[in-house]
């Protein structure tokens, strides 16, 4: 499988932003190597232009997260249909900020994928413990609780970002051996063939080493997605097709 190099923006980019999308392609001398998927996740205000933009290039346009329903009165939503008519292939669902913030059950999550699944998109589904939940030795049982709600049964594909809460925008990461624990189980619980991500403070300088762990297929990076300076060390730090 290619390993996924996604990047979240969050709540950061206004339209001059894309000049670090050009950047970043240009250091990748026109479009990412063959052997590996390179994703951009923007605020969804640039998700359309994005699109458009890169349509021939190799690097794809996702969202940052869509509502269950293709339309409807929900003021302030985006459905996955939307996502996919601005030219979208991917959408992040059940991100801890989300989860966090607006009370997003492992239902909705799962619901939220399916629906990503119903407009064409295929959906990064985030699972991860609290810094209270690691110390209690309880991360893989949270997970395990999480990936059980959060899963669609459909057999279509989808990714799955482990991102330990405490690990995100902290500079702190697992161990090597924490991150291959829980990915070797959430292998264990996917299908054969799922592309596992790590995300939480992934940088240039740990990127090599955590993409080297067995059944790390990619990464979900946030802050050093910003920048082309930062990304493109972790898209190269990548190994090629696994
Ligand atoms: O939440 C994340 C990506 O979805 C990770 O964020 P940071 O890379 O900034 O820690």
């Amino acid at each position: 499988m290619k390993p996924l190099i996604a990047g979240n923006w969050k709540m950061n980019g206004l339209a001059g932003a894309k000049g670090e999308i050009d950047a970043l392609i240009a250091k990748l001398g026109g479009s990412a190597p063959d052997d590996r998927e390179v994703l951009i996740c923007p605020p969804a205000t640039l998700v359309a232009a994005f699109a458009a933009s890169y349509s021939d290039e190799a690097i794809q346009i996702g969202g940052q997260d869509c509502h269950p329903l293709a339309s409807g009165a929900h003021t302030g939503d985006i459905s996955a249909e939307m996502l996919a008519d601005a030219g979208a292939a991917y959408v992040i669902v059940g991100h801890s900020e989300r989860r966090a913030d607006h009370g997003e059950t492992d239902a909705i999550v799962k619901a939220k994928a399916e629906a990503a699944f119903r407009a064409g998109l295929t959906p990064i589904i985030c699972v991860g413990e609290t810094k209270d939940e690691r110390e209690g030795g309880k991360a893989l049982e949270i997970v395990g609780a999480q990936l059980s709600g959060s899963l669609p049964e459909t057999g279509e594909t989808y990714v799955v970002a482990y991102e330990p809460v405490w690990a995100i925008g902290t500079g702190l990461t697992p161990t090597n051996h924490d991150i291959s624990e829980m990915h070797d189980f959430i292998r264990s619980k996917t299908p054969e063939g799922t592309r596992l991500l790590y995300g939480g403070s992934v940088k240039p300088g740990n990127a090599k080493e955590i993409l080297a762990i067995s059944n790390v297929n990619g990464a979900l990076v946030g802050g050093a997605s910003l920048k082309a300076d930062d990304f493109y060390p972790i898209v190269e730090a990548a190994p090629g097709e696994m």
